[in-house]
């Protein structure tokens, strides 16, 4: 039994569809998505380029809207964005005209107006020190590497203290041994904290060694989830003991086997 099945719903997509207009007539990107996660669920999303993963995880974020069905955050319908679900993207969207601190500070301002100015310091303090910053505070975007705007990106959203951390593909951009990095702390955060997580992932083996449930959609148009893997590693993981499993080669291949051959790309 899955985890999401022994405990409180808490994030719940229901039978969600998204048709989009196009000059060609409606275009059927995601056709009757069902998903259930509970809440402190890490979960990864894979599916072939195009297949609506982003539309997904928008819904979720509520930057998109289902043309049929519900996406629902504990028994709410997620109708707009809020600071209870924060996004990081592949592309960091910081504001490079302003410091790591402030990029921070402009989020947590944003959601605590009210709060005193030396609280909302202490928070962005925090949670650049979280993600290894804090030297690093009054530097640009221009100035930073990719895995420090990245590490911003994720303290940002952290800062806010939301309960679904949706990240896009937020370490596609980056050289493989600062993505290794980053997962680490992307994983010690998650541990430390335990918000619930929606990553979408082109990457494998990042999935087998972050999630507790790996989602599989298939090809679009009318894209939908082919399986849902549970990744049984205990935690806290360690890379190198995960990848001695017998069952890792196991899940992976299946994995590969579902992308690269039931439902491979035309292209
Ligand atoms: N606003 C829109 N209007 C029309 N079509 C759209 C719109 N947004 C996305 N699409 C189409 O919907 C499909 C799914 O897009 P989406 O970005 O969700 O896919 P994805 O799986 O996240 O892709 P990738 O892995 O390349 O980021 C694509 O064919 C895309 O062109």
């Amino acid at each position: 039994m899955s985890v999401a099945t022994q405990r409180e719903p808490f994030l719940v997509m229901e039978d969600v569809s998204k048709v989009y207009p196009t000059s060609k007539g409606p275009y059927t990107v995601l056709d009757g998505v069902n998903l259930t996660v509970a809440e402190g669920e890490f979960i990864c999303v894979i599916g072939h380029s195009g297949c609506g993963k982003s539309t997904l995880l928008n819904m979720v974020a509520g930057f998109n809207h289902p043309t049929s069905g519900e996406v629902r955050l504990g028994s709410k319908p997620i109708t707009k964005p809020g600071p209870d679900r924060m996004v990081v993207f592949q592309n960091y969207a910081l504001l490079p005209w302003r410091t790591a601190f402030e990029n921070v500070y402009l989020a947590v301002n944003a959601v605590h107006p009210n709060k005193p100015q030396a609280e909302k310091r202490a928070i962005v303090r925090e949670h650049l020190a979280m993600v290894g910053l804090s030297e690093a505070a009054d530097k640009k975007p221009p100035q930073l590497s990719g895995g420090m705007k990245q590490r911003v990106s994720i303290a940002r959203a952290l800062a806010i203290r939301p309960q679904v951390l949706i990240l896009d593909e937020p370490f596609g951009a980056l050289d493989a041994i600062t993505k290794e990095e980053l997962q680490e702390e992307l994983l010690k955060i998650w541990n430390d904290h335990r918000c619930t997580v929606l990553m979408i992932t082109h990457d494998i083996d990042e999935a087998l060694f972050l999630a507790d449930r790996l989602v599989m959609m298939t090809n679009g148009p009318h894209a939908k989830i082919g399986e849902v893997m549970e990744i049984p590693f205990p935690r806290p993981r360690d890379r190198a003991r995960i990848m001695e499993d017998p069952q890792y080669y196991k899940l992976r291949n299946y994995a590969l086997d579902f992308l690269y051959h039931r439902f491979a790309h035309d292209e």
